[in-house]
């Protein structure tokens, strides 16, 4: 099952700067975790903002919110979740 995720970060101006550096490369290796095992197919910045539009690739949605639940920076996040499903004008949905 495929879903976007748009992720906006907001970490509090006075988190301790040590906890702030130990939390961002804690989230950097989960998300290139699952980067490399093909669950979190892709990550975007959005432009102008700290926020990113991820593509996740999971089983179902309970699979999903455990992904997302534990994330690091979770507890400064809000999120907005959108389920896909083939657009019938894609291209490669014609093939085969
Ligand atoms: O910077 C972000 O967009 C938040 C976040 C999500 C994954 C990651 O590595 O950082």
């Amino acid at each position: 099952m495929l879903f976007a995720v748009k992720m906006d970060v907001a970490i509090p101006h006075d988190m301790d700067p040590d906890r702030k550096t130990e939390t961002l490369a804690k989230e950097k290796a989960y998300s290139q975790d699952l980067q490399r095992g093909g669950e979190w197919v892709s990550i975007w910045r959005c432009a102008g903002q700290y926020s990113n539009i991820s593509i996740f690739d999971v089983k179902d949605n309970e699979r999903l919110h455990e992904i997302l639940w534990n994330l690091p920076l979770f507890p400064f996040m809000t999120m907005d979740i959108t389920p896909l499903a083939t657009h019938p004008s894609d291209i490669r949905a014609d093939q085969g």
